[in-house]
Formats: structure tokens, sequence, C-alpha cells
């Protein structure tokens, strides 16, 4: 079953319930500061262990103590779809976890 792009309002009311997320060049997006590069590659690769588990990938961005990430739905049409807003909940559960702040 096809995804349904969410309206703007439910954008908004999501997006309340994520601090530190928004939304740029329509994707959605975060970034985390992590105590040294060890840390921010051991929460690259628990992000990638969600991502397999839900069957949806972020674009993700590794620095030395940084990690960045921006989603949207490509089957979409690159809209903002529910599948976006699970996966940064369990994102931002796991960073919390690594130290991400
Ligand atoms: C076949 C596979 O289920 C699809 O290609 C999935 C994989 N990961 C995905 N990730 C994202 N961000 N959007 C998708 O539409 C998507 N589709």
């Amino acid at each position: 079953m096809p995804v349904q792009p969410l309206s703007q309002k439910e954008i908004e009311d999501r997006l309340r319930e994520l601090p530190g997320w928004s939304v740029e060049n329509a994707r959605l997006t975060r970034s985390y500061r992590l105590p040294d590069h060890f840390a921010a590659t051991a929460l690259v690769v628990h992000v990638a262990q969600i991502q397999q588990e839900l069957d949806h990938h972020s674009d993700l961005t590794l620095g030395y103590d940084t990690v960045a990430l921006s989603v949207h739905t490509h089957s979409a049409g690159g809209a903002l779809t529910e599948k976006d807003f699970a996966l940064a909940e369990r994102v931002e559960a796991a960073a919390t976890a690594h130290g991400a702040r």
C-alpha cells in the first residue's frame, strides 16, 4: 500500500514532538554532536540497523564528532510521510543512548 504524504499541519504537529528536528529543503533533518569520533561512528551503525529494520533510509553524514541525517520518502515522490517521522523517533532514542546532543 502506498504511503500517503502528510499535510503541512500534520508535519508541524509531528515536529513539535521532535525537538531539534526541522524540515530543510523538504527533508526531515537533524544533526547531532557526539562525545568523540568513535561514538559518532557507533551511532551511524545503530542508525543503519534501524533503517534496515524499518526498510526506510536517510542520507547519513559522519563527521569527526557529528552525525547528520535527512530523509524524505522516495516512494511518495519525495514527500514527508509517517515513515520519515517513525525513523526520526527511533533515531532520536538511539542518539540519546549514544550520548548525542
Ligand atoms: C524496495 C524498498 O522497500 C524501498 O526502495 C524502500 C527502501 N528505503 C526507502 N527509504 C526512503 N527514504 N524512501 C523510500 O521510499 C524507501 N523505499
